[in-house]
Parts: structure tokens; C-alpha cells; sequence
């Protein structure tokens, strides 16, 4: 796949990197023509470290998780905030979440690892798949995650067999997809009736099931989960999702007389890749799930459940930046202009995946306007390989610094070592200091399996 053709039509923005807005760290600021996040001068770290390296605003990070627990509790105090690790994950975010008081929401049983080795409290942890493998269940309900979110019903015969075969009841949620259309990109849209996640409503399947949720031995059904999708900047998309399922809690309470006790609405709140992008808040998304819960119970007669939210992108997307160095310059006269960096899809396979759309700048020239408009393409052996496609940046040079802001999320955890490139490392900055929290790998690491 190569590059769809440029729109020669774009113009340089001539902003400086102060003026990209949203897309910025909380902490960035320009001295001296230079970047700096956290106090730490990206331009003398990209130097010390090597690059691409990934660096993550910590102040920045911190300050979203506290305005997500306090948006969401001052509105609702029986709520939850649950981090959603598939989009940042390292043992030390996980301490930091646990430190903030916010719960886990673990994908694979690599991801329930690495919150054991970091201390995490296992039951403020939430298991996620629509196919863990049964291994994975088994550690789940021996290490004691607070919920299982059940994706299926065979799954729900599995979770009840080991729970039973260890001794435990295990408390679960299913997962209902609730056929809400999210408005966002269709591959990550889950919420949709066409969808390999969670128990459909199609044929009242997912109705029908919530029997045997309710009868199945060795499990407590504590709730229901939906997730509508990801990157999602229309509210009320989250206001449909909550007011189909308190009318499916409605319902099983008259049919059942059951009352569900907890209801996790998922994530999916989108944020600013582009500068002029205007993503609702956090205020705002709480706000808006907030009421909708509110008033769908009170119209409906249910009681107000313990209401939960899985933020991933929203919490760590804007904090991460990534550094590259400029290796090569190439101009095609009447096509367009190749920055080419150090890395490239293997750290950051959005851009090839989603067509996403990221902001640049040089580090080492943050206070200049962008004048030109350029691809940054990566060091792949793949046409498709770029990370940011005709944008603005400031005039490029050979051993330039770029910043490419925005890549907190689904970045370092979707990485490969494709072409044998080790994967970058992690630099938490923070009030003037950089302390690396993941080392970069080495050659060795890629290939230490092999016999
Ligand atoms: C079940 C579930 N919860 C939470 C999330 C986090 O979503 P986001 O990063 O969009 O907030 C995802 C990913 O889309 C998900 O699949
Ligand atoms: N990985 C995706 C989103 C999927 C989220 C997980 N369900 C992204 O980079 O935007």
C-alpha cells in the first residue's frame, strides 16, 4: 500500500508549536526556540536517550485522572473511573493509576501480569476479551480481579467450571452490545449490532441470557458492560448507549426481579489530534452519562446502579509525545516532501492502520512558524510507512529533533518490532527531571527466544 496522493490544496498553518493548543501536553512550554515538557528540554533528551523514544507528560497524566474521578464522583459519588491499560501499560502507569485511586481494566493476561508486578489491588481490576483463552480465566479468578466481563455465553459456562473448580464465586458483568452506531472510525466502533464483542440484542439474545448469568453456578452477575466505540466526539452516542441499557436492566428486573447493581458504560471519549480538533471534556462527558443514567432510572423505576467508565485514549493520549531524529530529506517536485525519521509504523501503526492525523513539530526550532507542508515517513520497508502525513511542520534539516505530539494511546502498546527495530523506551518527565521507566530494547531482547 503507498500513500494516498498529497491535496496540494494544503497551505501551511505558519503556527508555532505554543500555538497547536489541544494537541500539547499540559506542561509544554518553548524556551530559547527549544521544547520542553515536564521542565525537561526534549531536544537535550532525544540527545541523551537516543531516539525514537516515547515521553510522557506525568503531571499531565495525573492531573487527567484526578479531573476524571472528580468529574465523575461530584456529579455521582458511587462511581468509578476504570483505566482502560490497552491504550498505555507499563508497570509503573499502573502504580500510578492505583495511586490515583482509579481501577483497571486488563485485556490479556499480559496486561493482568504486569498490574500483579506493580502491586495493583486485584479487585479494582476489570478482565476485558472476547475470546481469553481459558488459562487466562483461570488466572483472573486465582488472582482475584473484582470482575470478569463475560463476552459470551460460552465463556459464561468456562468462568463458572473454573470459579467452581477453584472454590471461588466469581463476580462478573456481562457485556451487552447495545446496537448504538458510534460516530467514529468502523474499525473502532464496537457498539454496533455487527460486532465480534459482547452478547447481541438481536433475537433478545442477550436478554435470554442474563437467565443463565443468574442460574449458572459458582459466578455473581454484578452488572452489565457496553462499550460503544472508540475516538468518539458526539455525546450523545454515550446518552443512546445508557438509556438502552437502563431499559435492559428495566426489563430484567420486571422479568427476573433482578436488580443489577452496577452498570459500566465503557470508554471511548475522543481527544484532539489536530490542532483545531474540538473533543468534548472530561466535564462534559461526565455531565452528559451522568444524566442519562439519572433520568433513564428515574423514568424507568430502577434503582441508581454503582456507575463505572473505562477511559484509555482520554486519559493518555495528549500527555505522550513521541521524539524522532531527521535522517533523510527528499523532495518530489509536484508530489511531495519526505522528512524520514527513526521509527516509524513499528511504534506507531495508527497512522497506516486509521489514516489518523497527528501534529509535528521541531523541537529544536519549537518557537518557529510552520512553513512547509511535509510527510514523516518512517524506516519500514513499506510504502504505507508514515506517521504523519501532510502536515505543517517548521523547515526541516538532517539531525533535526521532531515532536510528534499526541501518541500516548495505542501506540507504545500496539508497537512492533517489524524489520528488527527494537522498540522505543519511556521517559516519564516531571518538574525538571526524566526518569526512564521503560528501557528501549536492544537486539538482544528480540531475539532472546531463539534457540
Ligand atoms: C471494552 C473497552 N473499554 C474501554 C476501552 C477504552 O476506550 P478509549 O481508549 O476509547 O477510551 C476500549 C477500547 O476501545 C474497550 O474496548
Ligand atoms: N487501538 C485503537 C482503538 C481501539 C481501542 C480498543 N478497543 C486506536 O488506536 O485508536
Amino acid at each position: 500500500m503507498s500513500l494516498a496522493p498529497s491535496d496540494h490544496t494544503k497551505q501551511p498553518d505558519n503556527r508555532t508549536t505554543m500555538e497547536l493548543g489541544a494537541v500539547l501536553p499540559m506542561t509544554a512550554e518553548v524556551r530559547d526556540d527549544h521544547l520542553f515538557v515536564g521542565g525537561v528540554d526534549m531536544v537535550e533528551l532525544a540527545h541523551k536517550e537516543g531516539t525514537a523514544l516515547y515521553v510522557m507528560d506525568e503531571a499531565d497524566m495525573r492531573n487527567r485522572m484526578e479531573t476524571y474521578l472528580k468529574a465523575f464522583r461530584s456529579r455521582y459519588e458511587n462511581s468509578d473511573v476504570i483505566f482502560a491499560s490497552k491504550a498505555f501499560l507499563n508497570k509503573e502507569t499502573a502504580r500510578i493509576v492505583a495511586q490515583e485511586g482509579l481501577c483497571l481494566d486488563v485485556s490479556g493476561g499480559g496486561e493482568l501480569w504486569c498490574a500483579q508486578q506493580a502491586g495493583f489491588p486485584m479487585e479494582r481490576v476489570f478482565v476485558h476479551g472476547n475470546n481469553k483463552t481459558p488459562q487466562e480465566l483461570r488466572e483472573a479468578i486465582s488472582a482475584g480481579v473484582g470482575r470478569i466481563v463475560v463476552d459470551s455465553r460460552i465463556e459464561l459456562g468456562r468462568i463458572s467450571k473454573i470459579a467452581g473448580e477453584l472454590g471461588v464465586t466469581q463476580d462478573i458483568y456481562m457485556r451487552v452490545t447495545p446496537g448504538v452506531e458510534a460516530d467514529t472510525h468502523e474499525y473502532i466502533r464496537t457498539g454496533c449490532e455487527d460486532s465480534k464483542f459482547g452478547f447481541t440484542m438481536l433475537d433478545d439474545f442477550a436478554f435470554k441470557c442474563v437467565k443463565d448469568a443468574l442460574e449458572a453456578p459458582n459466578v455473581r452477575l454484578a452488572g452489565f458492560h457496553c462499550h460503544i466505540g472508540s475516538q468518539i466526539f458526539a455525546l450523545h452516542s454515550f446518552a443512546e448507549a445508557v438509556q438502552v441499557m437502563v431499559e435492559f436492566i428495566a426489563r430484567v428486573k420486571e422479568t427476573y426481579g433482578y436488580e443489577v447493581e452496577e452498570l459500566d458504560m465503557g470508554g471511548g471519549l475522543g481527544i484532539a489530534y489536530k490542532a483545531d480538533d474540538k473533543p468534548s471534556t472530561i466535564d462534559e462527558f461526565a455531565e452528559c452519562t451522568v444524566n442519562a443514567v439519572r433520568e433513564n432510572c428515574e423514568r424507568l423505576g430502577v434503582k441508581l446502579p454503582r456507575l463505572a467508565v473505562e477511559p484509555g485514549r482520554s486519559l493518555v493520549a495528549t500527555p505522550g509525545l513521541t521524539l524522532y531524529t531527521v535522517g533523510i530529506l527528499k523532495t518530489l517536485p509536484g508530489i511531495r516532501k519526505y522528512v524520514a525519521i527513526d521509527g516509524g509504523m513499528s511504534d506507531n501503526i495508527r497512522t497506516a492502520l486509521y489514516h489518523a492525523d497527528y501534529e509535528p513539530a521541531i523541537a529544536n526550532k519549537a518557537g518557529q512558524p510552520r512553513t512547509e507542508i511535509v510527510t514523516l515517513c518512517g524506516k519500514h520497508c513499506e510504502s504505507g510507512d508514515a506517521v504523519v502525513i501532510d502536515m505543517p511542520l517548521q523547515t526541516p534539516d538532517l539531525g533535526d529533533v521532531i515532536a510528534v505530539f499526541g501518541t500516548g494511546a495505542y501506540c507504545y502498546t500496539m508497537a512492533s518490532n517489524y524489520n528488527g527495530q527494537p522498540r522505543p523506551g519511556i521517559v516519564f518527565v516531571k518538574d525538571g527531571q526524566a526518569r526512564v521507566v521503560t528501557r528501549r530494547e536492544t537486539y538482544a531482547d528480540l531475539y532472546h527466544r531463539d534457540i
